[in-house]
């Protein structure tokens, strides 16, 4: 469109006649433009106003082309399932709505972006997407609806922002400034961190914190109606989300990253440069700048941890003065962790202290309620331990309560935790149960979940822990009684893998509880689960309860529990 374009307007700069479908040269009229001289430079004939023209005809062609292929491919690309860019799709579709959507496809124009890039444009934002970006509708005069997506940004808000990407139904942007603010959500005094709207994480945290958890039960809630495939009459009301007991301070880890020196410095230079304090100019130690590959130098991360932010300068002054000997960029690790140096059998809070470790190959450990937990620095662990008592606790009760009575003969009595790490869900809710398996990919959170189960005092022939993929785990619990089996799953982000559902519904534990850090991949999982055939006996899944978990306040991010049962 835009060398069509180009092409009309060198076109138009010309007396040009068309002839039997081609142009026809005729000699400048008076007072016409002069042709321009040829780009090629002095001493080479400017071309012919015919040349210049088949010349843009050409161009023009080559760009359709190259549209063409580029629509094409846009229209092969399906995005991961329940991976930001999907949900965005999802959100902007229903924001447009059915009809407008499918008139647009059947037009040709859902790649028809009214913008261009770079262009800077003034839009009304009219919802927010799960992602934590607002919604914006283009009103371009004689333009189909379009949706633009602006990041820190509020529905009810009108803002400036600039576009970067043209994609399907959308086009990307980035923030600029708010015209006119939302009074109602926004108030920009909440805003603790210095680098807000230049880091790409955080984006909430002008809103109130009932703000943030209800937009989080909203996530869920569209995560089922959009991603379940469930009737609703089968989900039940979303319970509101659990908030953090910290809001900020209390990320456990952070892993700010920077690049290596430029290719040809002087590394002698660098060396005593920064051997005298001086922090060269092109390195920079931090996060990544909103929508950007380039880093910006942080000095906090408010929503770290104190102990975390406490030990930044020295560990960044660290890599300032040997940057010198670095070849390749690198991430940090900085984990808040208990001293792993005192007792673990002293339990006692009071001997609690904090210490920021950087080893990856080093012992974290953490106080979960009553329990210890010990894992590798490297490997997985939630990250924010302020809410892991209340997230715990309440699978637990969510599990007991749907048998009250302790001497009800149907009330579980085996547990098997898949996906277990080093064995948060399994060690926690042990005191429930009789017998307790888990299950790992990482060997070294099975490890470290062997050894938690020790240093809890679990004894041996109560809980066994295993490495390999969660769906071998069937294998190993046949002596399990499915009917007093309760299943704990708590996948990656990308869910569960269909063999591991086929295994789950031929072995059909009595009640599962589907953890998750991508409400979109459970809600993709459970609506497999639920619309299974029944068993033998007539039994299918039901689903019980959901709910939101905040773990990570003041980001768009929301964690959710599923509770399942065969009835
Ligand atoms: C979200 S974490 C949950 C860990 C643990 N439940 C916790 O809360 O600490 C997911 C875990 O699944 C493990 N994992 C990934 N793919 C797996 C697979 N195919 N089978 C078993 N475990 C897997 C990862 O190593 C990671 O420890």
């Amino acid at each position: 469109m835009l060398c069509l374009a180009r092409f009309r307007r060198i076109a138009k700069s010309y007396h040009t006649y068309p002839f039997r479908g081609s142009f026809h040269w005729l000699p400048p009229m008076p007072g016409s433009p002069t042709p321009v001289p040829n780009e090629k430079g002095p001493g080479k004939r400017p071309l012919s106003p015919s040349e210049i023209e088949k010349k843009a005809a050409k161009k023009a062609k080559s760009c359709a082309k190259a549209s063409r292929k580029r629509i094409n491919k846009a229209r092969a690309h399906v995005p991961e399932y329940g991976s930001v860019e999907d949900v965005r799709r999802k959100d902007v579709a229903s924001v447009l709505g059915d009809e407008t959507v499918q008139k647009l496809v059947q037009d040709g124009g859902e790649f028809e972006s009214p913008f261009t890039l770079k262009a800077e444009v003034e839009v009304e934002v009219k919802a927010i997407s799960s992602n934590g970006e607002g919604l914006a509708v283009s009103d371009e005069e004689g333009a189909s609806p379009w949706i633009i997506v602006v990041p820190f940004s509020l529905p009810g808000e009108r803002v400036k922002c600039r576009i970067f990407k043209n994609e399907r139904l959308h086009s990307l942007a980035d923030f600029i400034q708010i015209v006119r603010p939302n009074p109602d959500l926004r108030d920009d005094a909440r805003v603790k961190c210095q680098y807000f709207s230049k880091c790409g994480g955080c984006q909430y945290q002008m809103l109130s914190y009932d703000t943030q958890l209800d937009l989080k039960r909203n996530v869920v809630v569209k995560a089922y109606k959009n991603f379940s495939g469930l009737p609703e009459s089968t989900i039940p009301e979303i319970q509101p989300t659990i908030g953090s007991p910290f809001q900020y301070g209390y990320r456990t880890k952070i892993t700010p990253h920077f690049q290596a020196p430029p290719p040809r410095i002087d590394r002698a230079a660098l060396k005593s440069q920064v051997e005298s304090g001086n922090k060269p100019d092109w390195l920079q130690i931090g996060f990544n700048i909103q929508g950007q590959n380039r880093v910006f130098d942080i000095e906090e991360c408010p929503i770290a941890t104190r102990v975390i932010n406490t030990a930044i300068p020295d560990i960044f002054g660290n890599v300032v003065k040997t940057i010198h000997t670095y070849k390749k960029g690198a991430t940090l690790l900085l984990r808040d962790s208990l001293d792993t140096s005192v007792d673990p059998e002293l339990k006692d809070r009071g001997m609690d202290k904090n210490v920021c470790v950087t080893n990856n190959h080093a012992s974290i450990r953490e106080r979960v309620g009553e329990f210890l937990f010990e894992y590798l620095a490297s490997s997985f662990f939630q990250n924010n331990n302020s809410i892991l008592p209340s997230l715990t606790s309440y699978v637990r009760e969510a599990i007991t309560s749907l048998y009250p009575n302790p001497d009800d003969p149907n009330r579980p009595t085996h547990l098997i935790d898949t996906y277990c790490g080093s064995g948060l869900f399994a060690i926690t809710l042990s005191p429930e149960f009789s017998n307790v398996a888990g299950i790992e990919i990482s060997a070294d959170s099975i490890m470290y979940a062997k050894h938690n189960a020790k240093l809890n005092n679990i004894p041996t022939e109560k809980m066994s822990f295993r490495k390999g993929d969660a769906a071998e785990i069937f294998k190993t619990v046949s002596d399990f009684p499915p009917t007093r089996t309760v299943m704990v799953i708590d996948p990656p982000r990308k869910g569960c893998d269909d063999p591991f559902i086929k295994q789950l519904l031929e072995f059909r534990p009595k009640v599962v509880a589907y953890v998750s850090c991508n409400v979109h991949t459970q809600a993709r999982d459970v609506g497999k689960i639920l619309r299974a055939s029944p068993d033998g006996e007539g039994r299918k899944y039901v689903l019980e309860s959901l709910r939101g978990f905040d773990l990570f306040p003041q980001t768009a991010h929301v964690e959710s529990v599923a509770i399942l049962r065969l009835v």
